[in-house]
């Protein structure tokens, strides 16, 4: 479906500043300066790294993507850009100033109560249901795929691994993992490469335990699982190990001050069994009842 896409011509894309690398692509904040007096407006630009041409159809899946979601908790599209010498294009989308989660938080941590934490999660949940009605399942959704718009907003990013459930499944099979960021995973998608609305509902856990951490890294979810399985485990050995301690019901530690009530949000995130973990229609209810008890 072609949409209305606003063509940004190269020559009045100015390059400010290195953003960040993701998957395959990386992302650079710019001015888009037609005028040439610096009263154009910044954007952020994503562009697949040189060696990675090999990625550019699943690159044009990602545009195709983040082109159709119009949320308030998602990350706006804005347009691409095609570059006359390079085969490649750039997908340009809104530059948010607060950048990612897990930098503000390291920032910020000290001025941030439950009740932020709460309003977070709950906009990442709303985002997430929005991604459910189009039956999108986001496949990474991480602390470090999270940005922030301003003190009181959050948004969902970086749509790389996001694929659409067909109509006659409950899940997206992978073929095979890339560099997999499985100490987000639920046990299904570790094992069975079957991904669903409700292995986003895991990793919607973890980045809850992410936020009750308050992202820090001694207590970040890969470093915390290493210690239980031992960090001499390396590659596809990594995936088994951590299958099994998950069957047999080990889960990341409660955070500390985090709320009982919030800890549990996270251990039903967490079921084994996919059917029996909450929708995100009701983790919106659990959360709104967490924020009632702040509230008091
Ligand atoms: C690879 C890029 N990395 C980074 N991006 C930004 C950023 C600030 N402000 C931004 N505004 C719009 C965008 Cl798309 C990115 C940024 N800051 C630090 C980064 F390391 C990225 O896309 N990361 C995924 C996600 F966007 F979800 F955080």
């Amino acid at each position: 479906r072609q949409q209305e896409q606003e063509v940004f011509e190269e020559r009045h894309l100015r390059f400010i500043s290195h953003l960040g690398k993701g998957n395959f692509g990386s992302v650079d904040l710019c001015r888009y300066d037609p005028l040439g007096d610096n009263t154009g407006e910044l954007v952020a630009v994503k562009q697949l790294q040189p060696n990675k041409q090999a990625n550019m159809a699943d690159f044009q899946k990602e545009i195709q993507t983040i082109s159709s979601l119009h949320c308030d908790y998602i990350v706006k599209y804005r347009g691409i850009c095609y570059s006359a010498g390079r085969l490649s294009m750039r997908l340009v989308m809104e530059y948010l100033p607060y950048g990612s989660l897990i930098g503000y938080m390291e920032k910020c941590k000290h001025t941030l109560n439950t009740r932020r934490l709460l309003l977070f999660a709950s906009q990442i949940c709303k985002g997430m249901e929005y991604l459910q009605s189009l039956r999108y399942v986001h496949r990474d959704l991480a602390a470090r795929n999270i940005l922030v718009a301003g003190d009181t907003l959050v948004k969902i990013a970086d749509f790389g691994l996001t694929k659409i459930v067909p109509f006659d499944k409950e899940y997206y099979r992978v073929t095979q993992f890339g560099e997999s960021p499985i100490f987000w995973y639920a046990p299904e998608s570790i094992s069975e490469y079957k991904f669903s609305h409700k292995s986003d509902v895991w990793s919607f856990g973890v980045v809850l335990h992410e936020l009750f951490s308050f992202c820090e890294l001694s207590r970040n979810p890969k470093r915390l699982t290493l210690q239980r399985i031992g960090s001499d485990i390396q590659g596809p050995m990594m995936g088994a190990h951590l299958h099994n301690v998950l069957k047999d019901n080990w889960r990341l530690p409660v955070p500390a001050m985090c709320p009982p009530k919030v800890y549990s949000m996270m251990m039903q995130c967490w079921a084994y069994t996919s059917e029996d973990r909450p929708t995100f229609f009701h983790l919106q209810d659990l959360i709104e009842s967490s924020l009632q008890d702040e509230r008091e």
